[in-house]
């Protein structure tokens, strides 16, 4: 029996052919915890007893889920977080520099083949470039800080295969959100999902971050998307799974029948096709996140909205993925154009994404956002609704006040 793409990549890192479902062992490329994870772990790691990390080039901590700092108890786990780097010479991103996810990826220090821990659950987004990675919790993460290794079981594969084209206006994030509301939020419970096929060979690395992203809303614990067609800037090997390896099972779409999606509240996989939410009031719309909140994302709301206002009732908050997403919409000219049409920038980071701060909902409102989840409460307040939807989908609807369809905003796609 031949192996899937993840039990190749544990087993390079268990030194030892394993099989789903198996325990193995495995030596980890590099680690990371953010503000709302760290100050656990690394308490944890001294409680372990744990003096030095095993590897300072290979840990990374990251302000971003509520930075700046909204209060006097998170600026003090922030500082206490900048001494244990300082201490241990480890990387620190500190406020504004941008999304833990957004930022390993951005300066490589995941890559494709690797096995990447984060304590965030989002962690399967690095499967976008070919690694296996994946969440665990906080002392998990102290052990894997002192040892540099861990035990997980190895899991048991999903094939998705797409096939077609995505039509104009229809994202990745689009493609997702059907993808998530086919399978459910426990559709792949503990399963690595691979996504191959001719429509993935022709997305960006950014559509690809998007697509794996949201793996963990149908409970994976890992994603692996083909990296046939992808572009990074320096050499690396692709990995192939075997042609009899073994996948749980196998699912197959023709992504050219796909609408613009939306999830409604409170659930993920509450996904309808975007005509059932069409002209739903909205008073809030947000662009950001390690799901949405990257360059190509920008211009997909700059194409909309470019000369533009939107609506009087609509507040349109956008949090660039990072500091070079920033930089770069600042140079091109989409920071000018989004700001012209209302829209206000925040700070690089999770922003409302997570309800800490920096955009908390009123009760009874709507929101639109170009996120991954939207359980009650998400955004900070259990008496607003989230509504997930692409990048252009938000922009649409802040620019009319209401649920949109951007397919049907002539101007933008003709
Ligand atoms: C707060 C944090 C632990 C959490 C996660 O692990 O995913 C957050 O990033 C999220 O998106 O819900
Ligand atoms: S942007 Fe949102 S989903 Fe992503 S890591 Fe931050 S809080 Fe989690």
């Amino acid at each position: 029996m031949g192996q899937t793409i993840i039990e190749k990549i544990v087993s390079a890192h268990a030194n030892k052919q394993v099989k789903q479902n198996e325990i193995a062992i495995v030596n980890v490329d590099g680690v990371m915890a953010t503000d709302t994870t760290a100050p656990l772990t690394i308490k944890a790691f001294q409680d372990m007893g744990g003096w030095k990390v095993w590897d300072a080039k290979k840990v990374f901590l990251i302000i971003d889920h509520a930075a700046p700092a909204p209060n006097e108890k998170i600026a003090n786990l922030h500082t206490f977080m900048r001494e244990f780097a300082k201490a241990q010479n480890i990387k620190l991103y500190d406020i504004g520099e941008g999304i833990c996810h957004q930022l390993m990826v951005e300066n490589h220090h995941v890559k494709p083949g690797q096995l990447f821990l984060g304590a965030d659950s989002h962690t399967c987004t690095y499967g976008a470039l070919g690694a296996f990675a994946t969440g665990v919790g906080s002392t998990d993460l102290a052990g894997v800080m002192l040892t540099g290794q861990t035990w997980l079981k190895v899991p048991a594969s999903f094939k998705i295969t797409l096939n077609g084209k995505l039509q104009r206006g229809v994202s990745a994030k689009d493609l997702i959100l059907y993808i998530v509301g086919q399978l459910g939020i426990e559709g792949a419970t503990y399963k690595a999902i691979e996504f191959t096929g001719p429509a993935v060979e022709l997305l960006s690395l950014d559509d690809r971050m998007t697509l794996s992203n949201m793996a963990i809303e149908m409970g994976a614990k890992a994603c692996f998307v083909d990296t046939t067609g992808l572009e990074l800037p320096y050499d690396f090997d692709h990995i192939y799974g075997d042609e009899d390896a073994a996948y749980e099972k196998e699912y197959l779409f023709n992504v050219s029948q796909i609408n613009p999606e939306i999830a409604t509240p409170h659930s993920p996989d509450n996904v309808r096709d975007i005509a059932e939410a069409i002209n739903t009031p909205i008073q809030m719309a947000f662009i950001g996140s390690c799901t949405n909140g990257r360059l190509q994302d920008l211009h997909a709301a700059a194409e909309i909205l470019k000369g533009k206002r939107i609506h009087p009732d609509v507040r349109l908050i956008i949090a660039p993925a990072s500091q070079k997403v920033l930089l770069d919409a600042l140079k091109d000219g989409t920071v000018e154009i989004l700001t012209a049409a209302g829209a206000s920038f925040i700070s690089s980071g999770c922003g409302p994404c997570v309800g800490t701060h920096q955009g908390v909902p009123g009760n009874g409102e709507n929101v639109i956002s170009a996120t991954n989840r939207n359980f009650q409460g998400r955004m900070g307040n259990r008496h607003s609704n989230v509504y997930l939807a692409s990048p252009a989908t938000v922009a649409a609807s802040a620019l009319n006040g209401k649920i949109t369809d951007p397919t049907t905003l002539k101007e933008a796609f003709s």
